[in-house]
């Protein structure tokens, strides 16, 4: 047998409050793409750190090449060849793309000469980016491309890839297919972690099953059903999603001829936007990211208050100025796609990451209610199943779909009217999905008005009425879910749909 390229001997790691690695074994040989799945918090990511030498394990063995290695930090695991693209991006803001990249790589090369080998790498594997562009102005989609290619630059032996495709279109997956199949063919390992069972078993010919901390079940993919590997993970199949027809009332949200200039250079500019959301349907917006879904979210969230008033109305009151707590007090509640900073302060608890969206928190005189906090997040945790160590956990140690689950959970469990949530089950697994999605249909029947923003055209297509896809800073005609398929929506997202009166085709230009 060859000697496999990674090899872990019965890896544990403890938390205060949980185990989060318990005993854990598995092997990986070279040019092997191996899934490593498992429910939110089963460990999945506290494992690929060990292995990348950001955690140090409390018991067992690495070995990389038939060599024990003792990874003490990240440079190490880098300088063995170990590369990883994580699910949390590692990017700072204020960088360009290309400083950002030449911060993990020999600084012996010319800051020109790192910018040359993005552009290559980006167009020889089709993941398009300017590498002048800072990375404040990138969209989490095009961030976790920068992500990618980085990690391809340094021509890694292993490569982790955790969640890699969350926010990528399906052409875009495609495209990373090949590559991560061609690395492969080359010789180099591939740890993947995915929620998604389809890619796994398209991509993967290996599989290690964790629960809880621990392995349990090794298996080939490819010889699986979706519904056999939800089972290895989580016991049982998610149920199906229950569709009650559509009775949509009033206007909730009305967008009127949304124009607003991009505020930096790589912004995209609103382009005459109109649409809007009645009470009780669920309208969906597809699109690659960076077409203006990051614009006119932050327009529609209150976070940018340059539109005219009346060109954001919510409630039949022109909204376009007022700030976000203004639009919370009308019944809008919000979900931004960046879950640490925007969603949630990292260092504190969930109790007190409330205070974010909950002006009943803080009682007279200015004091927290700290007592009706924590009940209040207890109330969350139960609903959405959120696995952490109690109220006053702080979010930066939920693992990243828990934290998911508790950010869409707390903004659900306000009982909004109006509801804008962006890429709602990002990382979550399939059973907290399923649950999720199931939440936004049992609002949108409670009689909400509901706006997703997703790349995932699966998931619009699973909790849509309506469809919209926005290119180019510019929005498509609504389309009928019933009515709309797959390759047209794909088409809508390259900026090309009829005109609503006549039949010419419309090519957007930027
Ligand atoms: N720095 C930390 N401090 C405390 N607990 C932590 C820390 N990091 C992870 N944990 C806990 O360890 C457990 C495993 O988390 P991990 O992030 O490895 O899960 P995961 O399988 O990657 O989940 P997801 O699919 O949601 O990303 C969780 O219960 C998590 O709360």
């Amino acid at each position: 047998m060859t000697t496999p390229r990674l090899q872990l001997a019965n890896i544990t790691k403890r938390y205060p409050a949980v185990v989060a690695n318990s005993d854990i074994s598995l092997a990986v040989a070279p040019g092997e793409i191996h899934a490593v799945l498992g429910e939110n918090g089963a460990g999945k990511s506290t494992l690929m750190k060990i292995i990348y030498g950001s955690v140090k394990p409390d018991e067992g063995t690495v070995t990389f090449d038939g060599q024990p290695v003792s990874l003490r930090n990240p440079q190490q695991a880098r300088a063995l060849g170990i590369s990883m693209v994580f699910q949390h991006f590692s990017l700072f803001d204020t960088l360009t793309v290309a400083e950002n990249v030449w911060l993990g790589l020999d600084k012996s090369l010319q800051l020109a000469e790192v910018a040359r080998s993005i552009t290559a790498k980006a167009s020889e594997y089709g993941l398009d980016i300017d590498p002048s562009r800072p990375v404040h102005t990138l969209s989490v989609g095009e961030m976790q491309r920068v992500e990618i290619i980085r990690a391809l630059l340094t021509n890694p032996k292993l490569l982790i890839l955790d969640e890699p495709t969350s926010v990528l279109t399906p052409q875009a997956v495609v495209k990373l297919f090949g590559v991560l199949n061609k690395l492969a063919s080359e010789g180099c390992s591939i740890l993947y972690i995915s929620h998604k069972l389809h890619e796994i078993r398209e991509l993967c010919t290996a599989c290690t099953v964790l629960r809880g901390g621990k392995v349990t079940g090794v298996c080939n993919p490819q010889n699986e059903s979706n519904e056999s590997l939800s089972r290895l993970m989580i016991g049982s199949e998610p149920p199906p999603l229950q569709h009650r027809p559509v009775h949509a009332g009033a206007v909730a949200l009305r967008v009127n001829a949304l124009t607003l200039a991009r505020e930096d250079q790589f912004g995209v500019d609103l382009d005459g936007i109109s649409f809007e959301v009645r009470a009780g349907e669920v309208v969906g917006i597809a699109g690659v990211s960076g077409n203006g879904q990051k614009e006119l979210l932050y327009a529609l969230s209150g976070e940018d208050v340059r539109a005219e008033p009346a060109m954001v109305q919510v409630f039949g009151k022109p909204a376009g100025r007022l700030r976000p707590r203004a639009r919370r007090a009308m019944g809008l509640h919000f979900v931004p796609e960046e879950r640490l900073g925007r969603g949630a302060v990292p260092t504190l608890g969930l109790a007190h990451n409330l205070l974010l969206t909950r002006g009943n928190a803080v009682g007279k005189g200015g004091w927290i209610r700290t007592g009706a906090l924590e009940k209040h997040a207890r109330v969350i945790i139960e609903r959405f199943n959120v696995k952490a160590g109690g109220p006053n956990a702080a979010a930066r140690s939920l693992s990243g779909g828990n934290l998911q689950k508790y950010i869409v959970g707390r903004e659900i469990d306000a009982n909004p009217k109006l509801f804008i949530v962006s890429q709602p089950t990002w990382g979550v697994d399939v059973g907290a999905a399923a649950l999720i999605r199931g939440e936004i249909l049992a609002l949108r029947d409670a009689g909400c008005a509901v706006l997703v923003v997703s790349e995932e055209l699966d998931e619009l297509f699973d909790i849509s009425d309506r469809l919209h896809v926005i290119a180019k800073g510019r929005l498509s005609p609504s389309i009928d879910r019933a009515a709309a398929t797959l390759p047209q929506i794909g088409e809508w997202m390259s900026g090309l749909w009829e005109k609503k009166n006549n039949n010419i085709k419309e090519a957007i230009h930027a």
